[in-house]
């Protein structure tokens, strides 16, 4: 075991994609501007690479994801990865940047270790609801913090929000809007309020190359990346929804595509199919309308949904621009004027920097 390194902190990394590579550099950055407590990256690893040593060395940062594609290590498999973090003997953050449901459904573990977690992956908090009550039940007997801000809204402050009304003891009564910034783009260029709008499917690939998608578009497409941050956002606001597939959820994926065994299968046959959004598009229009992807959740009456709606053009959801998402409280405090929260809602260094601010609350809890 490594000795107890007073005023370090340790940081292991897992994922290094679009988000991953953007927190690396911004964790460089803050390791630089904040000399105490020292922050040491000392496990890094992607699917298939990893870098790290016994002694829990510090592995330098600048440039590792290069150094990460030519390292010879393999990852640890998780329960090995909890053992090794747990016996380092330093406070230790995990960082996971993946999506992957096998990582957060480790979470428990790890945080039954005394290890704290940072993510931007949502799988863990909109899983089922036990799972959900096994992170939080770990994270409170060792001790250890877990914050997952950019799981909705990238980095936009929702989650904190979300959390500081309903700590404060006001009563949200409702959450609404554009919750994917992947479908906000998608519309915002396919049917904007002027002009005549791109075509569905190349958007489509425009989102993924611009990294707003998931790794995997289709998981934006389905609606289940929707339904995951409202899953989140309602059990935040006190209704235990059981899964992201308990309340009706409106999928985008061709019927005929359904089958598809991969995004890239998909992507390529999605041209096929654009005349069916064009219909969509037409029928909003006939009516002086646009169409766009939104969500709510109805905290009186318990009611979830996710799907397409008309607005007018003059509606704030119609005039979003970019990935921007926007998202209102309706809260009893804050009456028929609800509290909005608007901007980017998807993007590597937007979402990282959500990461990286829940790693500063983390170590100004723990450090
Ligand atoms: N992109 C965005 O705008 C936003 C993303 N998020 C969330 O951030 C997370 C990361 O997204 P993004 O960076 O775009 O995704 P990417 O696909 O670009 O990167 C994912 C990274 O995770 C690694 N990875 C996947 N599974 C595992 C695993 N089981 N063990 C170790 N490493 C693994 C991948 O490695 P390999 O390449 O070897 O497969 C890759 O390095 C997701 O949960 C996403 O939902 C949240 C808000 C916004
Ligand atoms: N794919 C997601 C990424 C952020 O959560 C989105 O488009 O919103
Ligand atoms: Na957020």
């Amino acid at each position: 075991m490594a000795a107890a390194s007073v005023g370090q902190v340790n940081i292991a990394v897992i994922g290094a994609g679009g988000v991953g590579k953007c927190f690396l550099a911004q964790l460089e950055q803050l390791a630089a501007r904040r000399p105490s407590p020292k922050l040491a990256l000392t496990y890094i690893s992607t699917s298939k690479k990893a870098i790290y040593s016994d002694e829990h060395a510090a592995i330098p940062i600048n440039d590792v994801s290069s150094t990460l594609a030519s390292s010879r290590q393999t990852p640890l498999a998780l329960s090995q990865l909890v053992d090794f973090l747990g016996k380092s003997g330093v406070n230790t953050v995990l960082v996971d940047n993946t999506s992957s449901q096998d990582v957060a459904d480790a979470y428990p573990q790890f945080l039954g270790r005394g290890i704290s977690i940072v993510t931007p992956n949502k799988k863990a908090f909109s899983g089922s609801y036990q799972l959900w009550q096994d992170i939080f039940a770990a994270a409170e007997r060792s001790g250890a913090r877990v914050y997952h801000e950019s799981s909705v809204g990238a980095g936009l402050p929702v989650i904190s929000t979300l959390k500081d009304l309903v700590d404060t003891g006001d009563e949200v009564t409702k959450i609404e809007g554009v919750f994917s910034g992947t479908m906000s783009f998608l519309f915002n260029s396919f049917a904007p309020t002027s002009g005549s709008g791109g075509q569905w499917s190349a958007e489509v690939k425009k989102a993924k190359e611009l990294g707003y998608t998931e790794p995997d578009p289709r998981d934006d497409l389905n609606g289940l990346d929707v339904a995951r941050k409202l899953t989140i956002l309602a059990r935040l606001a006190g209704l235990p929804v059981e899964s992201p597939t308990a309340f009706p959820v409106q999928s985008l994926i061709p019927k005929e595509l359904e089958s598809a065994t991969s995004g890239d299968e998909f992507l390529e046959k999605l041209p096929a199919f654009d005349a069916q959004m064009e219909e969509t598009k037409a029928a909003a229009e006939k009516e002086g309308k646009v169409v766009r992807f939104v969500g709510s959740i109805d905290v009186a009456t318990k009611q979830v949904k996710v799907g397409l709606e008309k607005f007018d053009l003059s509606h704030p959801i119609a005039a979003l621009k970019g990935s921007d998402n926007i998202i209102s409280f309706y809260t009893k405090r804050y009456g028929s004027n609800p509290l909005i929260i608007q901007g980017a809602g998807a993007g590597g260094d937007v979402t990282a920097m959500g990461v990286t601010s829940d790693l500063l609350k983390v170590l100004s809890q723990i450090a």
